[in-house]
């Protein structure tokens, strides 16, 4: 009936003097319109969900800055492609909270040190999501992924392997590979300027797994995780493909996580053979066993790890630390390059300590470098490894008086802003080691701001040994090499691969000290 309406009003528009017949004009009238019909819905319908997305993330934003349209469909996906320290900084300077899209997936970011230490801290609200990619990356049973009081019981267990007395006997390990390192880059070394990054990543990854599983893991196995481990790295950019099918970096990453598994496993197991022969613990895996076998059911905490989950626990640590060490690592290189007065007083202080430069460093001799140390918290400070944490909430998350985050949004805790905050680290953009001598300085005086690994329940299990590891890498090398830094105009540009990185490399040519053993 409605069709007959429409052929008979359409054939009394079609002009009289048209050679065409009146039942295929008629015909072919309807057809189009027919047509012109379907697109009109078709139209409507994408309006209507194109509307809808924008109502929905108007609704959800409330009053927070931020876009107050989303781009429809990619929101701000072309940004996330190419993340930027300029863009993120455009984004913390909306507000304390401001709020984005990328793909449908609602974010709200937290520039503030209040509100980014009340994500940190609200476990009952929201919880860590690393990037959606990593279940398949690291196994959905990752202890990782735990939360509440299963993820404390678990990571209860596993303090013990970062107590002084443990980390103190992991520095002859770090001491004894960064070594071997520096002997091959000096090697190496070419006339020209070269890009550090690989030799700062294979040197941290080495010294990661030669202190978590010793002779445990064969060489050829260390060298196969070392040159595969960059394909979990492109994975974990916070925007991937999601599935994992040959070719994308998501099923790279997985076929990496398989192989480095079965080294890890098997690593375990001969820990669990040696120990149980009386053998001396050598490496964190063989501590933790031996802690295992002294336990009872009284201990505290998960106590019966099987092969498998020491492994999943050591790669763990492996895909926590490698980004991040790598990162801080090749600034303390760069920085200790471009001020000399810096590397003068690092060894003015380390040559009393240790005079001489072969002897691995201990504990005790670190604890007598506050200058070293010091360098080292500032140059984390200036450039900090992870700018910012992805959380997720889990329920509705009251976080201001006047906003509540809505429960399944992305939230944002950024740890950027609060380590440069003017108020509690004048001069931010200066590498000022001197701030965290003085126990008077606005810097010790606001230790919530230095949040470079986090704060509250998932804080990074690791700073102790992560501190100690960067800091007998750069004196010993500044001790026993010389190297100088072939600066260009984006040497202190940065570029974000999942962590931070001179958007050059970082150009450094290496020498061997005159008096260096
Ligand atoms: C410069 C080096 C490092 C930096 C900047 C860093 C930073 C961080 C940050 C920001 C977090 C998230 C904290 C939170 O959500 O509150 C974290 C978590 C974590 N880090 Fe580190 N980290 C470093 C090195 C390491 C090392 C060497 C290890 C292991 C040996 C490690 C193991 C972990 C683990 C397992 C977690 C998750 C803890 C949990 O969920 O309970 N990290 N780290």
């Amino acid at each position: 009936m409605a069709a007959n309406v429409v052929s008979d009003h359409v054939s009394a528009t079609i002009p009289a003097s048209t050679s065409v017949p009146s039942f295929v004009s008629t015909t072919a009238a309807y057809e189009a319109l027919s047509s012109y019909k379907g697109l009109i819905s078709v139209a409507v319908v994408v309006f209507t969900i194109l509307a809808l997305e924008q109502a929905v993330y108007r609704a959800k934003k409330g009053s927070l800055p931020g876009s107050p349209w989303t781009i429809p469909i990619i929101g701000k996906f072309m940004d996330s492609m190419n993340p930027t320290i300029e863009g993120y900084i455009s984004q913390w300077n909306q507000g304390p909270l401001s709020a984005l899209s990328v793909f449908h997936i609602f974010i709200v970011m937290a520039s503030s040190n209040e509100y980014t230490r009340k994500i940190f801290n609200s476990p009952t609200y929201a919880e860590p999501f690393l990037v959606a990619s990593a279940p398949e990356i690291l196994e959905p049973d990752n202890w990782v992924f735990l939360t509440g009081k299963l993820h404390a019981d678990y990571r209860r267990g596993l303090n013990s392997l970062f107590t002084r007395k443990a980390i103190s006997t992991y520095l002859a390990i770090q001491d004894r590979v960064t070594r071997a390192h520096f002997a091959r880059w000096l090697a190496d070394s070419k006339a020209e300027h070269e890009d550090i990054m690989n030799k700062i990543r294979d040197l941290n990854m080495e010294t990661s797994l030669r202190v978590f599983c010793g002779s445990r893991i064969p060489q050829p196995a260390v060298m196969e995780i070392t040159e595969q481990y960059w394909l979990i790295t492109l994975a974990l950019q916070l925007v991937n493909f999601p599935l994992s099918i040959p070719g994308t970096n998501v099923y790279n990453a997985k076929q990496c996580r398989k192989r480095a598994m079965k080294h890890l496993t098997e690593a375990a197991r001969l820990s669990k053979v040696a120990m149980a022969a009386g053998e001396t613990p050598e490496c964190l895996v063989d501590e933790w066993v031996t802690l295992m076998r002294a336990q009872d059911e009284n201990s505290k905490g998960k106590t019966d790890f099987s092969d498998h989950e020491i492994a999943q626990v050591v790669l763990s640590f492996l895909f926590a630390s490698q980004d991040a060490m790598s990162s801080g690592t090749i600034y303390l290189f760069q920085h200790f390059a471009d001020f000399p007065e810096i590397m003068a007083k690092v060894l003015e202080e380390h040559d009393k300590i240790r005079p001489d430069p072969s002897v691995p460093l201990t504990l005790e001799q670190m604890d007598q470098m506050p200058y070293l140390m010091a360098v080292v918290k500032e140059s984390l400070r200036l450039k900090p490894p992870v700018t910012m944490v992805p959380y997720k909430t889990t329920r509705a998350f009251p976080i201001s008086e006047t906003y509540t985050v809505p429960a399944g949004t992305m939230l944002i805790p950024s740890i950027y802003p609060s380590v440069h905050d003017p108020e509690v680290y004048p001069q931010p953009e200066k590498l000022i080691p001197e701030r965290w001598l003085d126990p008077e300085s606005p810097a010790n005086k606001n230790p919530k701001n230095y949040l470079i690994f986090g704060s509250g329940p998932h804080k990074c299990i690791g700073q102790e040994y992560a501190m100690l590891h960067m800091a007998n890498t750069i004196v010993t090398a500044a001790a026993t090499m010389q190297w100088d830094h072939k600066r260009t105009p984006d040497s202190d540009n940065v570029q974000i691969i999942a962590t931070l990185f001179p958007k050059d490399g970082c150009l450094l040519r290496f020498k061997p000290k005159a008096a260096a053993v």
